[in-house]
């Protein structure tokens, strides 16, 4: 283990972390370049996606996005003064003062060069990247809290936050846009960070939000059902995921939960160091199961018997990567396995809302995928005692994958005693249509257990109402977030807090 200070000295940061001005010809190199209009010694200040950011100076980016081409808006950043256009289409009519880049692929583009604006900050890092349809940002999370406990300095870039060390900066995306990405980095860097655990999602990979980056590892959870409406097929979301492990280079590991049944494919052309893990005894890092309780896992971790606070099997392999990936980095086992042993999970992640006075246990908890719920409502029924009912509160978000919708009703409305069906994030759709997808997967045998209740604060409400003493509510799909979000506008709402408020409010 590096102590903090030693960690900082090996550290040096070339001026380029401050690019206060670049020559754009010094940020071409990398970039396949079809036509270039205009001068390329200009001098650049900033880089942007959006044109209503640009100015003197800039560099935008036109993408071709999913709601809206940017290509129509590069008049609208000559006028703002942009000093360089990239786009994939040439503009009818080119204006003098500005350069403009013709290129393949703008986001790709983009990518390239927001590395070297930076000043490739990847490279001077650790840059652990974690990728699979849950468990990421519980991986993520928790190996930046590891390796802090180990003295190092470390940055996270996750779906709750970013952090530099203790640092809170908030989070937009599950993985941000190439510009902010290596920003980000770059002021990790500066810092003195020497690690850095990162959110792969499907969206960034397939987007070139991660182009040009130098991954030390990457890691696999599992691969499930999300992002269809996206993506378009399971498929096309496997290899979304896979794009990542196929780009990392020769230096870093990959990772993979060798009991998923996608996890051997992610490895298939990598050509750096291939390692996996398992519960059932098929990789280098294994973990078998001595007791999955309220308190805690008990497991055994390659020969050692360890007691976690993350409760769940679904926990067991999200325990394991992390170890895994410590280890691979040049962790010492025992010491990381001591480490581990006292961690708490991400925020939003099983967290228990207790009432001591009903004796009702309220869990919030990010199940937002068919699988993640099953996970979560089965671990609920593993540990908890017969007698025990479970009120389960559940929606689906808004202008996300459709399909989720029934299959999310079923297993609630199955593996509860009751399911309160509700909205969560319904955006630009009618939570009504939602609800009413949702209900058509209820099987007629669960009809009677299953209430609809739209407004999120009343179905809490209504689950904490059926509560009777040593019962237990689930509420699934916010974990962390303190919002919902309805028609482009997100109004204060936050699980634990609404939870709490109906304890209180009740009696309970
Ligand atoms: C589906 C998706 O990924 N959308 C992302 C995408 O937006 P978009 O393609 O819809 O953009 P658009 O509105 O069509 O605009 C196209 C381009 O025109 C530009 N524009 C637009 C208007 C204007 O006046 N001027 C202008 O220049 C935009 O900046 C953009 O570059 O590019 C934007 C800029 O990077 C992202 O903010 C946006 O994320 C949206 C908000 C989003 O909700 N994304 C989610 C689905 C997402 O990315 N999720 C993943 C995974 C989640 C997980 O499983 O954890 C994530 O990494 O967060
Ligand atoms: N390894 C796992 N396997 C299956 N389900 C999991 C796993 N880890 C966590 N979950 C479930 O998925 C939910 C989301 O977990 P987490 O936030 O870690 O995933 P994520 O991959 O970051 O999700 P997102 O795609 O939204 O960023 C958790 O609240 C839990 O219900
Ligand atoms: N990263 C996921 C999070 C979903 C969380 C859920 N609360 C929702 O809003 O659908 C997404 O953006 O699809
Ligand atoms: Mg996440």
């Amino acid at each position: 283990m590096l102590p903090i200070s030693h960690c900082t000295l090996l550290i040096d940061l070339p001026s380029a972390l401050n690019p206060s001005a670049i020559s754009l010809s010094a940020l071409l190199p990398a970039v396949t370049v079809r036509g270039q209009h205009g001068p390329a010694d200009v001098f650049v200040t900033s880089l942007t996606l959006d044109s209503r950011q640009a100015g003197p100076g800039t560099v935008f980016f036109a993408l071709r996005g999913t709601a809206a081409d940017g290509h129509q808006f590069i008049a609208k950043a000559v006028e703002q003064g942009a000093a360089v256009i990239v786009c994939e289409e040439l503009p009818a009519e080119l204006n003098p003062a500005t350069t403009h880049v013709q290129v393949p692929d703008s986001a790709e583009a983009m990518a390239s060069m927001a590395a070297e604006f930076y000043g490739h900050p990847s490279r001077q890092l650790q840059l652990v990247g974690i990728t699979g349809t849950n468990g990421k940002t519980t991986c993520a999370t928790m190996l930046h809290k590891l390796f802090r406990e180990l003295g190092y300095h470390c940055g996270l870039l996750s779906t709750v936050q970013n952090q530099i060390d203790e640092e809170v900066i908030p989070s937009t995306h599950t993985t941000p846009d190439a510009i902010r990405l290596n920003e980000l980095l770059a002021r990790m860097v500066k810092a003195g960070c020497t690690h850095v655990f990162m959110e792969v999602s499907s969206h960034a990979v397939v987007q070139h939000r991660i182009t040009g980056l130098h991954f030390a590892g990457g890691i696999f959870t599992n691969l499930t059902h999300d992002h269809l409406d996206y993506h378009g097929t399971f498929d096309a979301y496997l290899k979304a995921k896979k794009g990542f492990f196929d780009q990392l280079p020769k230096s870093a590991f990959a990772l993979t939960n060798a009991d998923d049944k996608r996890g051997p494919v992610m490895l298939q052309n990598v050509p750096g160091r291939r390692e996996a893990y398992s519960m059932r005894g098929n990789g280098a890092f294994r973990g078998k199961l001595i007791e999955n309780a309220v308190h805690g896992l008990h497991l055994e971790v390659d020969g050692r018997e360890v007691q976690f606070r993350l409760i769940g099997v679904f926990n067991a392999y999200n325990l394991l990567a992390i170890y895994g990936a410590a280890v691979l980095l040049g962790e010492d086992p025992t010491e990381v396995l001591t480490v581990l042993s006292g961690l708490t999970s991400a925020p939003g992640r099983f967290e228990p809302v207790v009432s001591e006075k009903a004796r009702i246990t309220g869990i919030v908890d990010y199940a937002h995928t068919p699988d993640a719920l099953e996970n979560v409502l089965q671990t609920i029924a593993d540990i908890r005692q017969h007698s025990q009912q479970v009120i389960t509160v559940v929606g689906c978000g808004g202008n996300r994958d459709g399909a989720k919708r029934p299959i999310m009703a079923r297993l609630a409305a199955q593996l509860s005693s009751r399911a309160v069906l509700t909205s969560d994030n319904p955006r630009f759709e009618d939570p009504n249509d939602i609800l009413a997808q949702m209900q058509a997967g209820v099987p007629a045998e669960a009809q009677g257990k299953v209430l609809t209740i739209a407004d999120r604060r009343e179905a809490i409400k209504t689950a904490v109402a059926l509560a009777g003493p040593g019962d237990i509510v689930l509420v699934a799909g916010k974990g962390h977030e303190n919002y919902q979000e309805i028609k482009g506008v997100k109004t204060d709402f936050d699980d634990k807090q609404v939870l709490q408020q109906m304890f209180d409010l009740l009696g309970k």
